[in-house]
């Protein structure tokens, strides 16, 4: 059974507010893209390299820059390593992953989506959600068990008291991460039933696992962990320098 991967690089990373696009800022000698292959792609299965293919998209006006940061990458793996253009939002930057993956490949194939924003994710935790896959759950997430206590707030407005609607039961969420994993026919639905919100921030789904829920199907969680932590502020820059994969 094939595994491909989708990895998303095509941000502009405004939170981050950085002069390069998120995927190409370095971090620990080497840009966050790069870690992020390198992740998928150590990753073994039950017959040696776990990932047979991995696409990833890049900013349009960065696609070269992408390229030549995966040189080293391409020169470490079997497996093809391609670049192509995002789109405007995270969805729609699967999407186009998902559309330049080969058309032979089999529906039953588990496609893997992870973000280069998560560049320390650990290979076991890439083997954990292909293996869940491969079990027979067809949406698989890694999650974390929330720490905080959780509000419910009214009108969200981040500058002014709001007021509490209520204490969400804690023990109930988790803080899901990537890779998510997937039967391929099922994210290709998923997606093609959600095209029309793709292009719009406001209305495109945050993970790709959420648009398997929108269609009314199961997604199951994972244990998942903490050095894939997601990279959005200057700060989480700073503590990435500092932690690294440890
Ligand atoms: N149009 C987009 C937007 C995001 N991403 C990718 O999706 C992942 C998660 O997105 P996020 O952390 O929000 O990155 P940015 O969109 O770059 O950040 P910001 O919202 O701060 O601009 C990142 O790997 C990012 O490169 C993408 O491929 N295409
Ligand atoms: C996909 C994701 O990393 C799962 O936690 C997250 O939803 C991406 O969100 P962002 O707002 O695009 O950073």
């Amino acid at each position: 059974m094939s595994v491909v991967a989708v990895l998303t690089a095509a941000g502009s990373g405004t939170r981050l507010g950085h002069a390069l696009p998120k995927a190409l800022v370095p971090v620990r000698g080497e840009r966050l893209v790069v870690h992020a292959a390198r992740s998928l792609l150590a990753a073994r299965g039950p017959d040696g390299p776990l990932v047979d293919e991995l696409v990833v998209t890049a900013p349009a006006e960065h696609l070269d820059d992408v390229v030549s940061a995966l040189d080293a990458v391409r020169a470490e793996t079997r497996a093809p390593v391609r670049v192509v253009p995002g789109g405007a939002t995270r969805q729609a930057s699967v999407a186009a992953g998902l559309a330049a993956l080969p058309g032979a490949l089999e529906a039953d194939a588990v496609v893997l989506v992870h973000d280069a924003a998560r560049p320390f994710a650990p290979p076991d935790l890439v083997e954990r959600v292909a293996a869940a896959v491969r079990s027979g759950h067809g949406a698989v997430v890694p999650g974390l068990p929330v720490t905080d206590t959780v509000k419910r707030v009214g009108p969200a407005d981040l500058t002014a008291a709001q007021p509490v609607l209520a204490t969400v039961e804690r023990a109930d969420l988790r803080a899901v991460q990537t890779p998510q994993g997937f039967r391929l026919g099922l994210l290709r639905d998923a997606h093609d039933e959600a095209v029309a919100h793709a292009h719009d921030e406001s209305l495109a789904a945050t993970d790709d696992a959420g648009l398997v829920e929108r269609l009314g199907l199961d997604v199951w969680v994972v244990p998942g962990d903490e050095r894939a932590a997601k990279i959005t502020t200057a700060r989480d820059l700073r503590v990435a320098e500092l932690l690294g994969d440890a």
